[in-house]
């Protein structure tokens, strides 16, 4: 049995504006009030962790701690297969201090090369952690290809070089609500509902 989320706030673990506007539009229809991380002029803790699942968790634990609250944190990334699963856990850091994500898509279409296999996925870890030290976790995942040049405006990150399987636009070029009909992220959120929000 997992703890579940009672009611009261919930801190959005999360220093990124793209994933906390969407992980608020996935959480409006449960009611839950939430609050983000910088709106509470929380650190930002440093990644240490190995996997996605290890740094969601010390991201969340870190807010729970710090806020005396429920908090929610997102772990995600770009892995390419011909890169071996690269940028992966690092895709925020190839970006840079100045979190340049065309600059990290060009180094991902670099790095790929002509290589034929064009194939990818976006990865979600979300842990929700509470005070106490208790942490659920989950992981989503979304799989596409990666296109070159990027296109669309909508979304943050990678989204103009993802094209998830089955479709003809990218993450870029997808309304919200579409992307959230199919991501890494929605996957990984609708594990995270089944298990804690469920009465
Ligand atoms: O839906 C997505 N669409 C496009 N790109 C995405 C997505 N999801 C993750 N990504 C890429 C960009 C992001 O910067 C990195 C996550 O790195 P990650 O450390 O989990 O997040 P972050 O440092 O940006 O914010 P924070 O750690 O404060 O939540 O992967
Ligand atoms: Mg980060």
């Amino acid at each position: 049995m997992s703890r579940k989320f009672s009611d009261g706030r919930l801190v959005i673990a999360s220093h990124n504006s793209g994933k906390v506007r969407e992980i608020g539009e996935l959480l409006a229809p449960f009611g839950v009030e939430v609050v983000s991380a910088g709106a509470l002029g929380l650190d930002e803790p440093e990644e240490t962790g190995t996997t996605f699942v290890a740094n969601a968790e010390l991201k969340a634990h870190a807010a729970a701690k710090a806020a005396n609250l429920p908090a929610l944190a997102d772990d995600s990334g770009l892995a390419v297969d011909c890169l071996g699963g690269d940028p992966g856990i690092y895709s925020a850091r190839w970006a840079g201090p100045g979190k340049d994500f065309a600059a990290a898509m060009a180094l991902v279409n670099d790095r790929m090369g002509d290589s034929p296999d064009r194939r990818g996925r976006f990865v979600c870890a979300l842990a929700l952690a509470w005070p106490d030290g208790v942490c659920e976790t989950f992981e989503g995942v979304v799989e596409g290809e990666m296109v070159w040049p990027p296109r669309g405006a909508q979304g943050f990150g990678y989204d103009p070089m993802f094209q998830p399987q089955g479709h003809t636009v990218t993450f870029g070029e997808m309304e919200p609500a579409k992307k959230h009909e199919m991501s890494h992220r929605a996957d990984a959120f609708h594990k995270l509902v089944a298990a804690c929000f469920q009465r």
